[in-house]
């Protein structure tokens, strides 16, 4: 495993994130349509937590309401046991489509956040080249966006989050529309930035076996109204890879437990359909 370069400054991490009875509807036709009831979730300090659950159990809704981007019904949302009101620079939001700016060279679109939280040029180049190092991606820092592969852009996405140092990152099934062999890859590099960096993770995703090879508890939630089920402790020994006997028999557990929610959900389309 390459050695890491040392972190220009320390990340606050080992933050805990305490969600208390949030509750989120939406207007659907005439109707109120209930995408969250009454969630109680507790991560922990430097936890990475994963998130599994039909589509349309509200999931993103979920991450939405903690990265302060949607205000909840009800309930509230504590960042180190301080309420939260809004979006705040100890939270980044990481998701699928990235949002990366494709006028951009790779160590412009990572610093760019830099300069909107004021660091100085000198500042700003230092963090950028040592983050762009981390995720391996220094021999394309000039390089625009289009250049890039999937897997390229979606360590990009990653750069550019942890350069702002959050103590929390939110991810939203970041890496779904990668290939195998990238996603493996950002698998262990997420892993090893994470126990440098202790930052508190919570990660949802479709795919279980995912969600055991890098989470050291998976939450499954209910299809709507999203609720959550039940939790399952990970207690395999890191690193773990998708493959692993272990991995494979701990996700087929989680997935029974998923298996009732699933078939409502497919339920529920056709109904409509
Ligand atoms: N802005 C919105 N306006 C109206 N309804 C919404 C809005 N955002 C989400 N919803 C509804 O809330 C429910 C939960 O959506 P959400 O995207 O959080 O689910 P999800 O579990 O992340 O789904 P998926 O796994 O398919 O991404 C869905 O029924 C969705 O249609």
């Amino acid at each position: 495993m390459a050695a890491l370069v040392e972190l220009p400054s320390p990340i606050v991490a080992e933050t805990k994130i305490s969600v208390r009875g949030i509750t989120k509807r939406f207007a659907h036709g005439r109707e109120q349509l209930t995408a969250l009831q009454a969630i109680d979730l507790e991560v922990r300090r430097g936890e990475f937590l994963c998130v599994v659950g039909p589509s349309g159990c509200g999931k993103s809704t979920l991450l939405h309401i903690i990265a302060g981007l949607e205000k909840p019904l009800g309930g509230e949302v504590r960042i180190d046991d301080i309420p939260t009101n809004g979006p705040g620079p100890d939270r980044i939001l990481i998701f699928q489509d990235l949002g990366l700016f494709p006028w951009l060279s790779v160590r412009e679109n990572v610093e760019f956040g830099l300069k909107m939280k004021g660091l100085s040029r000198r500042e700003r180049a230092d963090r950028a080249r040592h983050f762009i190092r981390l995720v391996h991606l220094s021999q394309f820092e000039n390089s625009y966006i289009h250049q890039l592969s999937g897997g390229m852009r979606q360590r990009v996405s990653l750069a550019r989050a942890l350069a702002l140092a959050p103590s929390v990152l939110l991810m939203d099934e970041p890496f779904t529309a990668l290939d195998a062999q990238t996603r493996d890859l950002l698998h262990d590099e997420l892993e090893r930035i994470w126990a440098e960096t202790r930052q508190t993770i919570l990660f949802v995703t479709h795919n279980v076996r995912e969600a055991v090879r890098l989470g050291d508890r998976v939450v499954v939630m209910t299809y709507r109204p999203g609720r959550i089920k039940r939790e399952f402790g990970i207690e395999l020994d890191r690193p773990r890879a998708l493959e692993d006997p272990e991995v494979a028999a701990q996700a087929a557990e989680i997935l029974a437990e998923l298996r009732g929610e699933i078939d409502q959900a497919v339920r529920a389309e056709y109904s409509h359909a």
